[in-house]
């Protein structure tokens, strides 16, 4: 082997001898070990100081001791960045210590298995590198801290070193660090050590000629034997371990300088063939750089994943928290909300209750007032001097001129009394309360009764082109209909239907249609005031052609209304009557002849039957003679027991029409004391209320049987005597002629 070498063996165990040979027969070689390998680690500690710089805010010390060194490197932060540094990426994921204020002078704020992972992640990277590995234990106290410093060392001589011989080196180092210090050379310092050797290292490996084995062997025997002849038999075998240690050393040290050296010259001398050799080893390199490159990559994807999956992992538990948290947060409103839900329902139930009982109260209230109110109203003057002579809220005073020549004085009582300045509001206010019971399920009349021109017509429908204050009872009360609706809308629903009706000598004509008698759908007093003005042309029309015919005929205006409770489901009917009747002056019999004698006796023969059934109702009559007249036939479910029923007075103050006038308010008052019992809301079912019709239909047919067939005779409107008079046997109310 000897004669391979391109230097002699014995030379070089020569110059070992030479060099060390005192030291190396120091009988304190323990102490010397541990010199170099102080010294070995300063430069480890030198090294690592200056690639990594601070970790977790923290240096490691200038000199630190073993132990100090040992507990820097246990968490292998440090191992894992001078790694990195002088191959990027060689350690693909470090653990690093969250801040410098945690760190603590050992270095181990990571948790044993973030340590450990550091730890396995630096050394599968070293040997990858083909660097000298150590075991995790080697930081420990009792470890082989010398395999650490090696591996260090080795990392260093890797930055600065190029890849000839290093691994061979590395490996010999990494495989006898346990018992030698080898200094891990860079081929730069191998190179300055052969200039410096001279003569003895020759590089062109010529000199090996001379040497044979033999004698290399035999010269090398006494060599050593010389070197140990004089010393301890104990000291011996450590002494040969020591020097063959140094031999060995200098051995590889002399032939990297010699393959550096052989290189170089190669290089110069033969470009072409070492070309080729250094093509050949660096294809090989390359694809073994290449392989394990792209196990770097691989590696560092499958980590990327590991990390991406556990992202991944700790955003689905987050979300998970936080949908369990949103849930829990929804159930706990649910609940609030259902609590909230329980007293609002039972504060709307409770509402409900108040609101039943204020309308029985209300309509108690109405029903003590009495069924038929009596409101008298007079209009402004049309002369200077009246008949009126005083007018309170509950009277009225006429001036009478009596036979002798001196005015009397003649006051009549009703429920309110209106003067000439009253206002059609003021009119409206104390009627309103009507309008809320048609809605509670009550029929209602209201009627205007007077002399022609006493104001009917104004205050059921205001005057001609009618603005917001000057509008009449009619449109009023719908208003108030549509607003009670609207406002009861959430408990209970209503339709409300608009009938519009004419009777004229005795026939009823439909205003709204040229149909039967219609019943037309409306949502609005929109809708309202448009039939109206449609049922007040149909009129007009016929005024134009039968000459003032509106004061003539009796106009009626009803509203249905049919309401459903949504919570009980309860049905409620109810019916409002707006009537303004034809003039009730009276007309003697001979002044008038032709039509105007026809529409006087008409006119006065429903009048009277008005006040006929008036009359019974009063004294409480088995049988009211409702079929009479048209008039008392439509406005039977109003006058009856079942209704509330205002009359609205006129009077027109003129001194001229005083007679007219006493007449109309002796009627009103006789009206005025009738009581008609308390007002039944409408409950029952259509089949009661149709046979109770029925009843009173035959009740009627047995009393006309007696009454005479006809009664030509002009009666006053106050008259009772309608006995006599000959009933149409086809006046029901399904069959009004139109
Ligand atoms: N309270 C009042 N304030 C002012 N003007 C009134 C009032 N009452 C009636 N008038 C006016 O008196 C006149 C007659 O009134 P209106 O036509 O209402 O009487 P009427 O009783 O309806 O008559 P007819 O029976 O002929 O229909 C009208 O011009 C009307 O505008």
């Amino acid at each position: 082997m000897a004669a391979a070498f391109p230097f002699s063996v014995i030379s070089m165990v020569e110059d070992v001898l030479h060099k060390y040979g005192d030291r190396l027969s120091d009988n304190h070689l323990a102490s010397r070990k541990a010199k170099e390998a102080s010294s070995r680690r300063k430069k480890a500690v030198k090294w690592l100081r200056k690639m990594v710089g601070t970790v977790g805010g923290k240096e490691l010390p200038c000199e630190p001791s073993e132990e100090e060194f040992m507990a820097s490197l246990r968490n292998g932060v440090i191992l894992c960045s001078a790694l990195n540094k002088i191959q990027p990426g060689a350690v693909p994921k470090v653990v690093e210590s969250p801040s410098d204020a945690d760190l603590p002078s050992d270095g181990i704020t990571l948790t044993v298995y973030q340590c450990f992972e550091n730890m396995k992640n630096f050394l599968v990277a070293a040997e990858r590198l083909g660097l000298p590995t150590f075991e995790t234990s080697d930081l420990e106290p009792g470890g082989i801290f010398s395999r650490v410093v090696d591996c260090i060392l080795a990392i260093k001589a890797y930055s600065q070193g190029n890849l000839v011989g290093k691994i061979s080196l590395w490996r010999y180092g990494s495989g006898n660090n346990s018992r030698s210090s080898n200094h891990v050379k860079t081929p730069k310092e191998s190179l300055s050590r052969a200039a410096s050797t001279g003569d003895r290292y020759r590089a062109n490996g010529d000199l090996a000629h001379d040497h044979c084995k033999a004698d290399s062997m035999s010269s090398l025997s006494a060599l050593v034997h010389e070197f140990i002849r004089d010393k301890n038999q104990e000291e011996i075998p450590e002494l040969i371990e020591s020097l063959l240690g140094k031999v060995m050393e200098e051995f590889e040290q002399r032939m990297l300088i010699q393959q550096e050296m052989q290189n170089k010259i190669t290089q110069e001398d033969k470009p072409s063939s070492e070309a080729r050799n250094l093509d050949l080893k660096a294809s090989d390199d390359d694809e073994e750089e290449k392989q394990t490159f792209q196990l770097l990559k691989q590696q560092q994807l499958v980590e990327l994943h590991k990390e991406s999956i556990q992202e991944l992992k700790d955003m689905f538990n987050q979300t998970k928290t936080g949908m369990e948290f949103l849930k829990k947060k929804h159930q706990e409103e649910i609940i609030h909300l259902s609590k909230q839900l329980h007293s609002v329902a039972s504060a709307a139930s409770g509402y409900q209750r108040v609101l039943e009982e204020n309308r029985k109260l209300y309509n108690q209230v109405q029903d003590l007032k009495g069924n038929i109110r009596v409101y008298c109203r007079v209009r402004p003057c049309h002369q200077k001097q009246g008949s009126v002579s005083k007018i309170d809220e509950g009277s009225i005073s006429l001036l009478v001129p009596s036979k002798n020549g001196k005015d009397g004085k003649k006051t009549f009582t009703f429920n309110r009394c209106f003067g000439p300045n009253s206002t059609q509001a003021e009119v409206f206010a104390d009627t309103q309360p009507l309008i809320r019971s048609v809605l509670d399920g009550y029929n209602v009349c209201i009627f205007a009764y007077g002399q022609t021109g006493s104001g009917k017509t104004h205050t059921m429908s205001g005057p001609n082109n009618p603005d917001e204050e000057t509008v009449g009872v009619n449109y009023r009360a719908l208003r108030d209909l549509f607003l009670i609706s609207e406002q009861r809308k959430d408990t209970i629903h209503y339709e409300i239907r608009v009938q519009m009706l004419e009777i004229y000598n005795e026939t009823v004509r439909d205003l709204l249609s040229a149909d039967d008698a219609n019943l037309v759908p409306v949502q609005s007093t929109a809708d309202v005031l448009s039939l109206m003005d449609l049922g007040f042309k149909n009129r007009a029309v016929s005024a134009t052609a039968m000459n003032d015919r509106s004061s003539r005929s009796h106009s009626c205006l009803t509203v249905h209304v049919h309401g459903k409770d949504l919570t009980s489901g309860k049905t409620i009917r109810g019916s409002i009557h707006l009537v303004d009747l034809a003039g009730s002056e009276r007309v003697d019999k001979s002044e008038v002849t032709g039509d105007r004698l026809k529409e006087a006796q008409h006119i006065n023969k429903s009048l009277a039957a008005l006040g006929d059934v008036i009359s019974s109702l009063a004294q409480k009559q088995s049988h009211v003679p409702y079929r009479n007249s048209k008039l008392t036939q439509l406005l039977q479910d109003s006058l009856g027991g079942q209704a509330k029923t205002l009359m609205f007075v006129h009077i027109a103050p003129e001194q001229d029409a005083v007679v007219e006038s006493i007449s109309t308010l002796k009627f009103a008052e006789r009206v005025s004391t009738i009581e008609l019992g308390a007002a039944k809301v409408n409950k029952d079912s259509s089949d009661v209320k149709e046979l109770k019709e029925q009843i009173a239909s035959l009740k009627a047919a047995l009393a006309q049987k007696d009454e005479e067939s006809e009664q030509s005779q002009f009666a006053t409107p106050l008259s009772s005597k309608s006995s006599g008079r000959k009933l149409p046997r086809d006046d029901s109310v399904s069959s009004l002629e139109v």
